[in-house]
């Protein structure tokens, strides 16, 4: 096996959202609630589960878009959660992010050229104007952007080529880990498997590790090695993509792969229901 890139060690995160009862006790929702993980050097790990278990609060936690309650998220030796100011700063390079909707992360009155470069002048990552622009430039190539696109701004794009430029924007420091939230679940189907197909060969050029988190079982299925399966908060299975889509140990693992869609096939809706709230019940009654 690969050497462990980064290892998430009871990871919580708790919102309070009220107060509650004659003393105003606080009032929290438990997003994450305990959750451990490691992630290898070079490999995809997804996490999947239905909206609301805790897919982005974990990752946005780990990387502290939103500082978590407590846990350890130990990235080559340091606890990242316990880093500040220049070794924080330093500790991020190495982590970027892509997101499920690439227009709202691009600066619209920024042209592809400074978006994708601006990460590199925050980090003076050049010395000199000709090497900014072939950084970026051959940064636009990796990814299948056309280099007389440059000076062109994010609203000239299609929804596939402005993924693109997401995704050189968080390639061009060439980091280790880049966390994916729901890349392409924004794209058309044919647009999607060529922006999987994309990361895909990216991996395998710069070594890169991804946590892939998606609602769609089928892309998770085509692009990850490791499968974390999360329910309200909590780590429910984890295994090989093979053990998750072949041999489900868990009931709500199993659930949640016969609700993809297979062609051909009627769902029988009330049966499927009556499991899903058996299941669920059995859960809740292991998470109290
Ligand atoms: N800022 C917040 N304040 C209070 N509760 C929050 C906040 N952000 C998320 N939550 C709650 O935390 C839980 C987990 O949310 P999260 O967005 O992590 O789920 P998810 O699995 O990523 O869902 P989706 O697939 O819909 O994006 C939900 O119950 C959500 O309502």
């Amino acid at each position: 096996m690969s050497e462990t890139i980064l290892q998430v060690k009871n990871l919580k995160k708790y919102y309070m959202v009220g107060r509650k009862g004659l003393f105003g006790e606080k009032e929290y929702v438990k997003s994450v609630d305990g959750v451990s993980f490691e992630l290898h050097r070079g490999e995809t790990l997804a996490i999947v589960g239905e909206s609301g278990c805790g897919k982005s609060t974990t990752v946005k936690s780990l990387i502290r878009v939103t500082e978590p309650t407590s846990g350890e998220v130990i990235l080559k030796g340091q606890d990242f959660l316990k880093l500040k100011g220049e070794e924080l700063k330093k500790a991020r390079r190495n982590i970027k992010m892509i997101f499920q909707d690439p227009y709202s992360s691009l600066n619209p009155r920024m042209t592809v050229r400074d978006i994708i470069g601006e990460p590199a002048d925050i980090e003076h990552c050049y010395k000199t104007e000709e090497e900014r622009e072939k950084l970026i430039l051959d940064t636009m190539e990796m990814v299948g952007l056309n280099k007389d696109f440059a000076d062109r701004y994010p609203h000239e794009f299609s929804g596939g080529q402005r993924q693109r430029i997401g995704i050189a924007r968080a390639i061009i420091l060439k980091p280790e880990i880049i966390i994916c939230d729901e890349p392409v679940s924004a794209l058309d189907v044919s647009v999607q498997a060529k922006i999987i197909n994309l990361l895909k060969e990216l991996q395998q050029k710069l070594n890169i590790s991804y946590i892939f988190i998606s609602h769609d079982l089928g892309v998770v299925k085509h692009i990850a090695d490791r499968v974390m399966v999360m329910y309200r908060g909590h780590v429910v299975e984890e295994g090989t993509r093979d053990e998750i889509f072949s041999h489900p140990k868990h009931d709500y693992t199993k659930l949640l792969l016969r609700s993809i869609p297979k062609i051909g096939e009627k769902m029988d809706f009330e049966a499927f229901d009556s499991s899903y709230q058996a299941c669920y019940d059995e859960l809740d009654k292991e998470n109290s």
